[in-house]
């Protein structure tokens, strides 16, 4: 049988790799594939980590990734990109140079500074992120303990996650999503927009799961591949959220590690060997 296909949009994730599978550029590629878009990747760290922790994280020498950056934007039409782990500021530095020259398309920062398990994953300033990313970004993706990190003080509910959102976005990128998946509510998991000026309060059930390793990645990652095949930004996030909290449903009584394990990526789809 012959399958005629519409050929899918490029993204390119800028992340890290994780052995575990579940979050990083594993996620990513994941999720690009669930979205019929082609998953390019730029590999900036190495880490050892499973579901229980981080015991290693090994940046990639920054001409390795300059290198990367120059073979996948050379040949492909990369419609648009996703940041996750960047190990330090050289790293960062690399990224927001090709930011500012107008290379990285309808940019998603997902700023990964310290791992579910407490393990710190970039060693810079945080304020890098702000100044150097932000003004190139389309959207921003702090969780709540991020987003603290970021702007100082407590983020203990959702007037203080609209607070943040509005404070972020004076750096510059065109919308923001503090996401509440750490957030206390038992019945909901609700994440605040901030887009062209207003707020937007995005609300699904909370998943009863061990399983939510690699929620932030996966979540940027699905913004990203729907921005990719030219959603805008309010329902490329709308939608990215469905995606995930079906990925969570699908993969609750899931057991692939002894600690929080990955969501299930393809759960709309049918495996080929069964
Ligand atoms: N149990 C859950 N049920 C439904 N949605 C959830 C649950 N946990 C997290 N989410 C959602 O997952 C997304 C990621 O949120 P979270 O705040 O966990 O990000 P994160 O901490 O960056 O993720 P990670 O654990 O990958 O670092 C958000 O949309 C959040 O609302
Ligand atoms: C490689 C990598 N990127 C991002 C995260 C955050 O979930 C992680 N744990 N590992």
């Amino acid at each position: 049988m012959t399958t005629v296909t519409t050929q899918p949009p490029t993204a390119l994730t800028i992340a890290g790799s994780d052995s575990g599978g579940g979050a990083g550029i594993q996620a990513d590629l994941h999720t690009f594939a669930a979205h019929a878009v082609h998953g390019t990747s730029v590999v900036t760290s190495v880490t050892a980590q499973n579901t229980l922790g981080v015991t290693d994280v090994h940046p990639v020498p920054p001409e390795t990734v300059s290198a990367q950056l120059d073979a996948v934007l050379s040949d492909f039409d990369v419609r648009a990109v996703k940041t996750g782990l960047l190990p330090d500021e050289t790293i960062l530095s690399i990224v927001a140079e090709r930011a500012e020259a107008g290379d990285l398309p309808e940019l998603v920062v997902d700023p990964v500074l310290v791992a579910a398990s407490g393990d710190k994953l970039f060693t810079g300033d945080f304020g890098a992120y702000l100044e150097r990313l932000s003004p190139h970004t389309i959207v921003f993706t702090p969780n709540i303990h991020e987003a603290q990190a970021l702007l100082g003080g407590e983020i203990t509910g959702l007037d203080d996650m609209r607070e943040a959102a509005r404070a972020l976005a004076r750096y510059g990128s065109q919308a923001v999503l503090v996401k509440g998946g750490h957030g206390k509510d038992p019945e909901k998991a609700t994440d605040v927009l901030w887009t062209q000026g207003q707020i937007l309060e995005l609300s699904a059930p909370r998943v009863d799961t061990p399983n939510t390793h690699g929620t932030g990645c996966t979540l940027a990652s699905a913004i990203a591949a729907r921005i990719a095949h030219g959603h805008p930004v309010a329902q490329a996030v709308g939608g990215a959220k469905r995606y995930l909290t079906e990925a969570l449903t699908a993969a609750a009584s899931w057991r692939l590690g002894a600690g929080p394990g990955p969501v299930h990526h393809h759960h709309g789809r049918k495996s080929t060997v069964l």
